[in-house]
């Protein structure tokens, strides 16, 4: 056989090869296709008949995540509001089920479970950053975690923050003196959040001069818009497309930056260990107790109890008397110690629940925080009844706030817990689903392998719990309105075995801050309520920046 006689034999039979092997791929694919829809027939039925948004073949209702965040915000409540009757609504993004519940009864049996408790696939995005800390974790390892940090945010230990609650707050006063016109809020408070956990759950003295905090927390603020970019955005999803993105790129910088500053943290605290010089909470405590008043024993505040109706209850609300010597330590100082017996946490834990902590305890609040300077911006009324309020606790003195006045700030309290029901921080919770679930609501049912998607911004706008929900009413909490409420109509913290660890912390930290501020400046705003342009991120925001105006108060020269 002639050269050119045998190429093109081997060229007709590879040619034959390769249409037998596409001829058998094709059958193959659609094989696998049937099957992989009939395994699904379950969830298929269920899902027909939830309602929802009608969806495109293949990709479901993706489309609706197009825009940038503030339109995909505005598009989602709005489309929602046709199934506001039911309280939930369905939406296929490709071929997962989401969701989305907004009726207490349904938010109840969620958040209540304690085998509900998975953590949703796009919580993984978090993972190159949080590792398996407590938000992500799931089963025994989350369990004997969160058993063993839950302690460290205990009123007890919150009240030894106070004196630096209040230090850092009178930092933040003296920055902002230097703003004159509009200016963006949150900086000032995501950069006073991150120096305030460093120092009291991390327990480092001023660590951040070198400027490593603001840059932090910027950093977090870019990471937030990247892991919101890839729950948003499809082709984002899969690690192999993402890796190929100039995002991947900027995450791994971001991180070195994020990661930077924990492992600092961490190193400097061994240190300290290692060199003898560890301070127990517990002493420090009782060092300070001679002049504050440690007899308030009460922890609930106006029929509420730091963040969530006073009839719930969950492992931060254990009697003092339940709280051993061992567990009345900071955050990080009960970490290493457990450590150094090798057996509960490991270094790599270690670091894991540190970036949690530094993520979650920071971000939430500086939000919580820059939306409630932003209402008393713009509810010059409400604004003059909290500065009436701090008037009558601290008349003229510039004295630091002590626990007993933040029991005292009632009126301010309850414009929090507004600012925290109209803008929650966390706007949604998501959790997947291991088993079918039938909802109280309606009887509906949920299948197994749905992710359920508690959407708390929803949740705390029912006209039929809040009479008249998109005004900013802090009446809405008094004791007398609150007491025949569900329970989990409002959940800021989420609640139940998986609520927010910090919340106590958070409520504390809050009204520090927010007084200190209110007690040097009045705060202006030249937009209304309705000019604000919400941003559905992984922390609610302003998609404009939360711009307000400083006027000094005249009273006080001082910071107090
Ligand atoms: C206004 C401030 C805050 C708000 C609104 C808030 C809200 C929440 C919510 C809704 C969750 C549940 C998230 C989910 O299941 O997806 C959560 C969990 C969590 N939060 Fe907060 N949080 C705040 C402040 C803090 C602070 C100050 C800390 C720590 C110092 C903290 C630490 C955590 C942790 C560790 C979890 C995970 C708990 C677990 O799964 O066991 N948070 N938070």
């Amino acid at each position: 056989m002639s050269y050119a006689a045998a190429e093109s034999v081997a060229a007709s039979s590879t040619w034959a090869a390769t249409s037998l092997f596409y001829m058998l791929l094709v059958p193959a694919l659609i094989l696998w296709y049937a099957y992989w829809r009939m395994s699904r027939r379950h969830m298929y039925e269920l899902a027909e008949k939830i309602d929802g948004p009608p969806g495109l073949p293949l990709i479901g209702n993706a489309l609706e995540f197009t825009g940038g965040s503030d339109d995909i915000f505005k598009n989602l409540v709005n489309k929602s509001m046709s199934y506001d009757k039911q309280g939930m609504v369905k939406l296929w993004i490709g071929p997962r089920l989401m969701v989305f519940l907004y009726d207490p009864r349904d938010v109840e049996l969620i958040l209540s479970s304690h085998v509900l408790i998975d953590k949703a696939d796009d919580y993984r995005f978090f993972k190159p950053w949080l590792g398996n800390g407590l938000l992500i974790s799931t089963g025994q390892k989350w369990r004997s975690h969160r058993k063993l940090i839950a302690p460290t945010f205990h009123l007890n230990v919150l009240k030894s923050f106070i004196d630096l609650f209040n230090a850092n707050s009178r930092t933040v006063v003296e920055k902002l003196k230097k703003e004159s016109a509009d200016f963006d809020c949150h900086d000032y408070m995501s950069e006073c959040t991150v120096e305030i956990l460093l120092e009291t759950a991390m327990g480092v003295s001023k660590s951040t001069q070198d400027q490593s905090g603001f840059e932090y927390a910027m950093a977090v603020m870019k990471m937030c818009d990247i892991l919101h970019l890839r729950h948003t955005k499809i082709w984002l999803r899969p690690e192999f497309l993402f890796n190929f993105t100039q995002y991947a790129k900027v995450q791994t910088k971001l991180l070195d930056t994020i990661h930077g500053l924990t492992k600092k943290v961490i190193l400097r605290k061994k240190e300290e260990f290692k060199s003898g010089k560890k301070t127990t909470i517990l002493e420090e405590y009782h060092d300070s107790s001679s002049s504050s008043e440690t007899t308030v024993k009460d922890t609930s505040v106006e029929g509420l109890s730091f963040g969530q109706a006073a009839g719930l209850k969950d492992d931060l609300d254990v009697e003092d008397n339940d709280v051993g010597q061992k567990k009345r330590l900071a955050f990080l100082d009960l970490l290493l110690e457990s450590s150094q017996s090798g057996v509960v946490i490991s270094d790599e834990e270690i670091k894991e629940q540190v970036d949690t902590i530094m993520f979650e305890g920071h971000d939430t609040t500086a939000a919580g925080s820059s939306f409630f300077l932003s209402m008393m911006g713009v509810h010059q009324d409400i604004q003059d009844k909290v500065i009436e309020e701090l008037d009558q606790i601290f008349g003229d003195s510039d004295r630091p706030a002590t626990f007993q006045d933040t029991l005292e700030m009632k009126y301010l309290e309850r414009c929090l817990m507004e600012t925290l029901r109209m803008y929650p921080p966390v706007p949604i919770i998501a959790r997947h689903i291991k088993q079918d679930i039938t909802l109280p609501s309606n009887g509906k049912k949920v299948p197994a392998g749905a992710t359920v998607v508690i959407t708390t911004y929803k949740l705390h706008r029912r006209p039929d719990v809040y009479p008249n929900p998109n005004k900013f009413d802090p009446d809405n909490f008094l004791p007398e309105r609150s007491a025949n409420r569900h329970y989990y109509a409002f959940v800021p913290f989420s609640a139940g075995p998986r609520s927010c660890v910090g919340r106590k912390y958070a409520m504390l930290k809050l009204k520090i801050i927010l007084s200190t501020i209110l007690r040097n400046f009045r705060v202006q705003s030249d937009l209304k309520e309705s000019d604000f342009k919400l941003q559905a991120d992984i922390i609610l925001k302003r998609a404009e920046g939360f711009k307000v105006k400083l006027q000094p108060r005249k009273n006080f020269a001082k910071a107090c």
